[in-house]
């Protein structure tokens, strides 16, 4: 049994409204998507904007309800939970989002955001909590002087540290990682993507890695599924779809990965 198993997941948004306020516009933005994904794992969720990746990742923590499919995780059907048992589920499955500047309170400093998850689920004292949010805070490269600071006062690089140093406090198996290093400056992107891989290989996480640049994915992905108007069109392992793409769409993606121009050579 696979860690999570999603079989036959879809979602329509309602698009338009007629004068009276009745859904006329459907997008079909995932349909009949299956996938599992193992303990220890990286499963990269790949294709153009729009394709449904973000909607996948977030149905699967029910952040979306899906309209139709299953959802288990760990051997617990995540769709059938009550909302008391799905927060305590959610202990075991994290989310990262794209943008850290909305997804920290602005009014909590790093430490705090990161003791939070505690407050919630554990009963912890404040100093345990603190020492927690200091160990993890360290772990991911935010030195002590931080602790008191609000995320106003970090850069872009430091934030997304924070936040997956919050994803990590309650020792979650998996993480669904939106798009985590695109709204990062070029230069710290690869920083990131490197934290993250040291602590997969340390914690034994599991990452569902929602991303459209195929350039990143190599590194960090076991395998991959690629995704088309809400369609799975094509998955295997990294190395296999990186030589051998089944699928034009897939080819166009990967042509589409910018090759590093050499130090020194000219531009045309
Ligand atoms: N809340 C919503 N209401 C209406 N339509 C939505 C909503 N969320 C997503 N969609 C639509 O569903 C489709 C899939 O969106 P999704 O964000 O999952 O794609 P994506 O592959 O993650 O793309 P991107 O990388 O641009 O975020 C798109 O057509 C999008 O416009």
């Amino acid at each position: 049994m696979s860690l999570l198993e999603v079989s036959n997941l879809s979602k329509s948004f309602s698009t338009r409204r007629d004068l009276l306020g009745r859904r006329t516009g459907w997008t079909h933005a995932v349909r009949d998507v299956s996938f599992t994904l193992g303990a220890g794992e990286c499963l990269a969720v790949v294709g153009e904007s729009g394709a449904g990746k973000s909607t996948v990742g977030r149905m699967v923590l029910r952040l979306i309800e899906p309209d139709a499919g299953t959802v288990t995780f760990a051997g617990e059907d995540v769709r059938a939970a009550k909302p008391a048992r799905l927060r305590q589920m959610r202990r075991g499955m994290q989310m990262i989002f794209q943008d850290p500047h909305s997804s920290l309170d602005p009014r909590m400093t790093v430490a705090d955001a990161v003791a939070e998850p505690l407050v919630v689920h554990t009963d912890l004292d404040r100093a345990a909590r603190r020492r927690r949010a200091v160990e993890l805070l360290d772990k991911v490269g935010i030195g002590a002087r931080y602790l008191g600071r609000y995320p106003a006062e970090l850069s872009g690089g430091q934030l997304q540290r924070v936040a997956i140093a919050r994803a990590l406090t309650l020792e979650p198996k998996m993480i669904v990682c939106d798009e985590p290093v695109a709204a990062l400056d070029v230069s710290v992107r690869a920083q990131v993507l490197n934290l993250l891989r040291d602590l997969q290989e340390e914690l034994g996480l599991a990452y569902l890695f929602v991303c459209h640049d195929l350039a990143l994915i190599e590194v960090i992905a076991d395998r991959v599924l690629v995704m088309k108007a809400g369609e799975v069109v094509e998955s295997g392992t990294t190395s296999q779809i990186y030589a051998a793409p089944s699928q034009d769409y897939t080819r166009a993606l990967l042509d589409a990965v910018p090759v590093p121009i050499p130090r020194g050579a000219r531009q045309a």
